[in-house]
């Protein structure tokens, strides 16, 4: 704990004796909650402890240095700044001049016109007292000294309006912020006044009141320490400027008089009687005895929940029932006891939600302002850090929709609209289940201009806060791990948008490795250089440091792959640690591409089982009749699955297609085209090479689709990735032999019926020489042994190039 100490020259002196003790700030507010004795309000403590004895945030400013130059150069208070002409000073004073002279004169003198009349004899005296005083420029010091509900409020805003509307100023001020809020223009006096209560910018964040000052001198009479009888002879009324205060006093309660509410005037008076020390002290505890007729008298808090707010659990829903009711408290602690309580008594799941604290100078007050302590704050007329609430289905609707990637809104927005889209769906849902959900929903969706949580705005808002949400969670997750890799790629989506996905993998404290995507930068280019930019920038509007980056992963493409200009010798001149290494399931498809190219009778196979999806697809009717025949996929590029499940398909289904086709071929029912198409591809299907290939390649591609989905998980590591790779390429080395390629043949002769290859049925062309050369010295293979050269050993030939291809010894 830092202690400031100030030589003592008068022992009585209060202000020293607290600065002394615990370098505590003081204000008037404190000589007003001493002089009644109960406090004024939670937050409103004159005595404050500073940040500076909060328990590890001391901030100490002096330094042997600064100490010294403080002594020597004092800083310059508000008062004394005010003497000052500076520039800033004096715009500050013209903007308060002009904010004084905003008000609308009409409204003013509207308000006058309508109030001025009303006033009884005892506020109309009041009021002619204190507006002569004003426009005589006379002044005074005035103490209205009025019980409650005798139209104080009533009067001062009406005195205040006909200041106004003459155009001059009149400042509303008072203690409490609330209090502050019940007048038009009302402020807090140190808001207005500009006390140094603000402990961001001041050092020294205490009053500045000198030992010897006037105001020290208030104090020293206001604040004596000694006996309540000293108090008491302290108080405003003892004090030397009592005698120039004139004290206006109303009577006439108004709240009575208006509702004719003879309870509320018993009240008033019994109030009246407590603060004129009417009521008799028990001798005992020293406290005041309440008469029985003094209020409805609760014993405990459960009590009182029960006599305001009786059957809470079913009334609710009742939104009439619950703006007539409500409980009072002193302190806002008994604030949310009791709104805990009767929350309790409601049915359902109540969720703690909890504020984002930060300041908002992130470089200086971050360390003298840290988030517990502002969590610790328990401010009037904000919610506490941690709030519990019972409504939460709108949320989950939302995260529900967003979770599975649905779509939420439809062509409008109104409740029970069949087109409303699934969020209003979701909540139409809800209301039928969850009678707070269906109570609120009555609200509705106004449209435009009315806030309303069902509003796609407010959803969309939701989406994003949820989404900053997970943001925030994962790059946390990053830092904890320091090392990170990246997987960026970038594709265009529906709307032909080219968006750069980017996700990142690191291993989680626990020791599992996480895959998680980050952020879709929208066209960011397609070079190299492009990439880096976007890949740079990311990362830093992420605040993830790129030098902690480990690993890069992207597809083959050279603006990604190349080893000069491509993405991945950017990040490593950036960062040499960022080792880059190949999709390996993109790798793997790249090799079946290749090889799906690599002979005619592939190419043609390939060809075929389009034409064949392409037929059966054409028509509805040949679909209906024949889907169980056929893949739904369509044959994709990229996608190598689409043509495993075709294949496979086509390998199973072989009699079916064929029949099928055969059927449709001879059918008069068909139109001529259709016929001629279904008999031209039952015959490429029923060739012996095609046959041959559909068993060939569903075979092999069986096996690339399980080591591609194992390639695909997120657990994988390097070792494996090569484990797979070599297994594969032995599997694809055992078939290259005449034995395995002879159990292929008669697989397919069997399946086909043919028993010929296409070559040894056609004529034989004759050969042109080169000059030189005679017949007997070229050799002509038959069928079979033209299929095994050109096609099934160049196609496993060609898959297993990987294993001489450069992202081959990358993994290695
Ligand atoms: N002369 C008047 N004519 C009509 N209504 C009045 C008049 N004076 C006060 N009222 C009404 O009486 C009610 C109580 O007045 P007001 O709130 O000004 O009293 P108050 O002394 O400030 O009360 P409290 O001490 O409880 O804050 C208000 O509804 C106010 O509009």
């Amino acid at each position: 704990m830092a202690v400031i100490r100030i030589g003592v020259e008068n022992s009585n002196d209060e202000v020293t004796q607290y600065q002394m003790e615990m370098s505590r700030y003081f204000s008037s507010n404190e000589a007003v909650w001493r002089i009644f004795s109960f406090p004024i309000h939670e937050r409103h403590f004159s005595v404050v402890h500073l940040a500076v004895h909060l328990e590890n945030r001391q901030r100490v400013y002096f330094t042997a240095q600064n100490a010294v130059q403080r002594a020597a150069q004092p800083p310059s208070t508000t008062l004394t700044s005010l003497t000052v002409s500076n520039r800033p000073m004096y715009d500050a004073f013209n903007q308060e001049v002009h904010r004084e002279k905003l008000y609308d004169l009409n409204t003013l003198k509207e308000l006058i016109q309508t109030n001025l009349p009303l006033l009884n004899e005892q506020q109309k005296y009041v009021f002619d007292t204190l507006m002569k005083v004003t426009n005589d420029e006379t002044g005074g010091i005035y103490f209205l000294d009025v019980p409650d509900g005798t139209g104080k409020t009533f009067l001062i805003s009406l005195i205040l309006a006909t200041i106004r509307s003459q155009n001059k100023i009149t400042l509303a001020l008072a203690s409490s912020g609330i209090a502050a809020t019940l007048l038009e223009g009302g402020r807090t006096a140190h808001s207005a006044l500009k006390l140094p209560l603000n402990m961001q910018s001041n050092e020294i964040p205490t009053c500045n009141i000198s030992k010897n000052s006037a105001m020290a001198k208030v104090f020293q009479q206001l604040i004596p320490r000694s006996t309540p009888a000293d108090e008491l002879n302290a108080c405003l009324k003892s004090s030397n400027l009592w005698k120039h205060v004139k004290v206006l006093h109303l009577i006439k309660n108004m709240r009575v008089e208006l509702q004719n509410d003879q309870s509320g005037n018993i009240f008033s008076k019994q109030l009246f009687d407590i603060g004129n020390g009417k009521f008799p002290i028990d001798m005992l505890t020293g406290c005041i005895n309440f008469p029985l007729s003094f209020c409805q008298l609760t014993r405990s808090k459960y009590e009182l929940i029960q006599k305001v707010f009786l059957d809470v659990a079913r009334n609710y829903r009742n939104h009439d029932w619950l703006s007539e009711r409500g409980i009072l408290a002193v302190k806002n602690i008994d604030v949310n006891e009791l709104n805990f309580k009767i929350q309790e008594q409601i049915i359902g799941e109540s969720t703690i939600y909890k504020s984002v604290d930060s300041a908002t100078n992130q470089e200086d007050d971050v360390v003298n302002y840290p988030p517990e302590f502002l969590n610790s704050l328990d401010l009037p007329g904000l919610p506490l850090h941690n709030l519990q609430l019972k409504v939460k289905s709108g949320c989950r609707s939302i995260k529900f929709l967003s979770s599975g990637g649905l779509p939420f809104h439809g062509e409008n927005e109104i409740l029970d609209s069949t087109n409303n889209g699934n969020f209003l769906g979701c909540i139409e849902l809800l209301c039928k289940f969850d009678p707070f959900i269906a109570d609120h929903s009555r609200f509705g969706n106004k449209g435009k201009g009315v806030p309303s949580y069902l509003s796609s705005t407010t959803g969309d808002g939701f989406v994003l806060l949820l989404a900053d949400y997970v943001k925030t969670k994962i790059v946390t997750e990053i830092k904890l791990a320091k090392y990170f890799s990246i997987i960026v790629d970038s594709t265009p989506d529906v709307s032909n948008v080219d968006q750069l996905t980017f996700v990142v993998r690191y291993v989680a404290t626990d020791g599992s490795p996480n895959e998680r995507y980050l952020t879709f930068i929208p066209n960011c280019g397609h070079t190299g250089e492009d990439m880096e930019k976007a890949v740079v920038s990311t990362l830093e509007t992420l605040d993830i440091n790129i030098n902690d980056c480990r690993g890069q992963s992207y597809d083959n493409a050279y603006n990604m792959s190349g080893c000069y200009k491509g993405l991945q010798n950017r990040i490593k001149e950036l960062n040499p640690l960022a080792h880059y290494v190949p999709c390996a399931g993109h790798s793997l498809q790249l090799v079946g591409s290749a090889a799906a190219e690599s002979s005619r009778n592939s190419t043609e196979f390939f060809a075929l089982e389009q034409q064949l999806y392409n037929f059966f697809h054409s028509s509805t009717k040949r679909y209906g009749t024949f889907y169980y025949l056929i893949t739904t996929k369509t044959l994709s590029k990229t996608r190598w699955s689409a043509r495993a499940d075709t294949s496979k398909a086509m390998y199973k289904c072989y009699k079916p297609i064929t029949t099928a086709l055969i059927e449709i071929g001879t059918s008069t029912k068909n139109s001529k085209e259709d016929r001629l198409e279904a008999k031209q591809l039952s015959e490429k299907l029923k060739s012996l090479e095609m046959t041959l290939m559909i068993c060939f390649w569903n075979e092999i591609l069986t096996k690339f689709q399980d080591v591609s989905k194992i390639l695909q998980g997120e657990n994988l590591d390097l070792d494996q990735t090569v484990n797979l790779y070599e297994m594969l390429q032995s599997c694809l080395m055992s078939l290259r032999n005449e034995e395995q390629f002879s159990t292929f043949e008669s697989k397919a002769k069997s399946m086909c019926g043919s028993r010929h290859y296409k070559k040894d049925t056609q004529r034989i062309k004759k050969l042109k020489l080169p000059y030189g050369e005679s017949e007997k010295e070229h050799t002509e293979f038959n069928g079979r042994k033209s299929f095994i050269t050109d096609s099934y050993y160049s196609t496993i030939d060609t898959l297993d190039c990987y294993s001489t291809c450069p992202m081959y010894h990358y993994f290695q």
